[in-house]
């Protein structure tokens, strides 16, 4: 049971919010949980949420870091969405879009330690969210990692890329988007899309392990060299935001894009048939 004690403190009703925030401020280290089930899809209002407590624990200075992670058992987040983007409006799109660059900006750009724990399957958005922490530690098993929008007729947009670029280098990246490449735990670890492999029950116990090395660096010296790190990057979102959102759901729009989804979602729902 979460936020029942003290030192916890909750920014989310339990069992309410879509995005879960426990604040332990004894050791100042946050968890959020994405709490959307089935698959933690992420729509406008999580993507909203999720920038809204993104803001806040990097606005409260007793919170040094924070861990990602999923309330859903099997599951980190299933990415974007589809629904979102398929026989939308360009109105929404924007919004939706617009909720997805705030919460990718706070979350990667965060003065915080991010650790992302990955309890379950991480495509697409899923994956950018694990990839825009500072370190990954997922659970080993049948659980898969990638950029796949590919496969679903989309691309990956710049910022997507620039991300995997800078965790795993060009070439791997080039193949890993071209073929929109889902991994297991153990491809993606001997690629450096995750850090460390362990089994399911161990990930948030590696994970608080890990988190003790980062604690122990002064937090200034440390900022400071993740912003030299990632500004480039967030930059480029930055200066461009709006002609991005336009850009999405002028994409998306197209009849070609929007077949290309009707058919995948036929394909996700087929496989349980
Ligand atoms: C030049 C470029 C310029 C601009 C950019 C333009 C476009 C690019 C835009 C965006 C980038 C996109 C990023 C994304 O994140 S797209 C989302 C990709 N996600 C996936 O492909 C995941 C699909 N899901 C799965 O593979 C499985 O569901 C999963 C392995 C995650 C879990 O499997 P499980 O067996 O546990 O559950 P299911 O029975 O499959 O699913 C339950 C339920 O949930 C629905 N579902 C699954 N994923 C999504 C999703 N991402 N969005 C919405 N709904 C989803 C699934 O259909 C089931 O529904 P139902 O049948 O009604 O129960």
């Amino acid at each position: 049971q979460v936020c029942t004690q003290v030192p916890y403190r909750c920014y989310s009703t339990p069992g309410v919010g879509q995005v879960q925030v426990d604040m332990n401020s004894e050791t100042g280290v946050a968890t959020v949980r994405l709490n959307r089930p089935p698959v933690n899809s992420l729509n406008l209002d999580v993507l909203t949420e999720l920038g809204i407590a993104l803001e806040k624990l990097d606005a409260d200075r007793t919170c040094r870091a924070m861990v990602l992670a999923s309330a859903v058992p099997g599951i980190f987040s299933a990415g974007l969405d589809i629904l979102e983007m398929y026989q939308s409006t360009p109105e929404r799109c924007v919004a939706f879009w617009r909720a997805l660059q705030d919460a990718w900006l706070g979350l990667y750009g965060s003065r915080l330690v991010t650790m992302a724990a990955i309890e379950g399957h991480s495509p697409a958005g899923g994956c950018l969210l694990a990839m825009s922490c500072d370190y990954r530690v997922m659970a080993d098993g049948k659980f898969q990692i990638g950029l796949n929008e590919t496969r679903l007729g989309i691309v990956a947009p710049f910022w997507f890329e620039d991300v995997m670029l800078n965790t795993i280098g060009h070439r791997e990246t080039e193949k890993a988007l071209q073929l929109g490449a889902m991994y297991s735990a153990q491809q993606a670890l001997s690629i450096g899309l995750v850090d460390k492999v362990v089994p399911l029950a161990e990930v948030m116990p590696t994970v608080q392990g890990e988190l003790k090395n980062w604690l122990q660096i002064p937090d200034a010296a440390r900022v400071i060299t993740k912003t030299s790190m990632r500004k480039q990057v967030l930059d480029r979102l930055r200066s461009q935001k709006e002609k991005d959102a336009q850009f999405f759901a002028d994409f998306i729009g197209r009849d070609s894009v929007q077949r290309s989804l009707g058919a995948y979602i036929a394909s996700l729902q087929k496989r349980k048939s």
